[in-house]
């Protein structure tokens, strides 16, 4: 019973990794995810230059999920690379994914030429889906500028690069984002982030949970599984084959996984559970799925992938 993927012509031991934004801020996290049993790691979206992100509170696991408006804390681009290039030479047949996200298109290419001056062999996701910069709009959502970004970074990059997409609602707007995406040789995309601009509060205290742009931050756990279940498999649906799809969003047990690659997925990105229960939730989540498949009778991935069943 193999839980091993291939994305991008890439092979992975495992299909599950976690998430950008979660265990992946500096070395000593992402040193735990490395020695995990997920098939690689992402790293947190990186900008040109660190930030130190929102102020604190900025994240809240609840019991139905997570909340959060970090506001994109990060180390920059080169520690990330630094990093990875020490991983690259102590493990030189494990390829990782190095997440980034720029301002504008500007930053997007300058980030982009810097990961094609190093040593980087990995693949690049760009991040167009970041909810909690204030005053900076949800560039998933304009899909003018998605064309544009998409156009120029691959006037720029050559490596496997896909994108890390919000979450969609409507299915004119699944159709128009997927005739923008078929146009490039993207590797893959990743749906979903969080449901953007959430609110949880405290009734006890009526007050807000986190501190950042008035309590409003990105939804993730079991809240946002249907929708992330949906945008993976209607992605999966409209995309030419070339694109492969990275399932990311409610995902916290092996039957989760499962039905993400049955919707479609290749990869399975795992954040909000990741965060509450540590790097050990792969040895959890592999065996589930491992135990799934062999009562349904699949040997791999492969078996089942895509294979969702209608009524009709
Ligand atoms: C990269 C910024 C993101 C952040 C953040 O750093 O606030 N939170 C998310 O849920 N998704 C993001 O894409």
């Amino acid at each position: 019973i193999s839980t091993e993927t291939t994305l991008a012509g890439i092979h992975f031991d495992n299909c599950l990794m976690n998430a950008a934004g979660v265990y992946c801020y500096d070395a000593d996290e992402l040193n735990q995810i490395q020695k995990s049993a997920a098939g690689t790691f992402v790293t947190k979206s990186a900008t040109v230059v660190p930030r130190a992100g929102n102020p604190e509170p900025r994240y809240l696991s609840t019991p139905w999920g997570s909340i959060n408006s970090m506001g994109l804390p990060n180390k920059g681009l080169p520690y990330y690379l630094d990093y990875v290039s020490q991983q690259q030479t102590l493990f030189p047949e494990k390829r990782y994914f190095q997440s980034i996200t720029g301002f504008n298109i500007d930053e997007d290419e300058a980030l982009l030429k810097q990961i094609t001056d190093s040593d980087f062999n990995g693949l690049v996701e760009l991040n167009l889906s970041c909810p909690n910069v204030p005053g900076k709009p949800q560039t998933g959502y304009d899909f003018e500028t998605v064309e544009q970004i998409l156009t120029r970074v691959f006037e720029v990059y050559e490596g496997p690069l896909g994108v890390k997409l919000p979450p969609y609602f409507d299915i004119v707007h699944f159709d128009q984002m997927a005739a923008i995406l078929n146009q490039f040789p993207l590797a893959f995309i990743n749906s979903v982030n969080s449901i953007g601009n959430g609110l949880t509060i405290d009734a006890a205290t009526e007050r807000v949970s986190i501190k950042p742009k008035h309590g409003f931050g990105g939804i993730g756990g079991d809240y946002i599984k249907p929708t992330a279940l949906a945008n993976v498999h209607t992605f999966y649906q409209r995309l030419k084959p070339e694109i492969q799809i990275i399932g990311t969003g409610g995902v916290k047990s092996g039957q989760d996984v499962f039905e993400h690659l049955l919707c479609g997925a290749s990869m399975v990105q795992v954040g909000t559970a990741l965060h509450k229960e540590g790097p050990q939730i792969f040895d959890r989540l592999t065996a589930e799925l491992q135990t799934i498949m062999q009562q349904k009778g699949y040997n791999k991935i492969a078996d089942f992938k895509g294979k969702l069943k209608y009524l009709d």
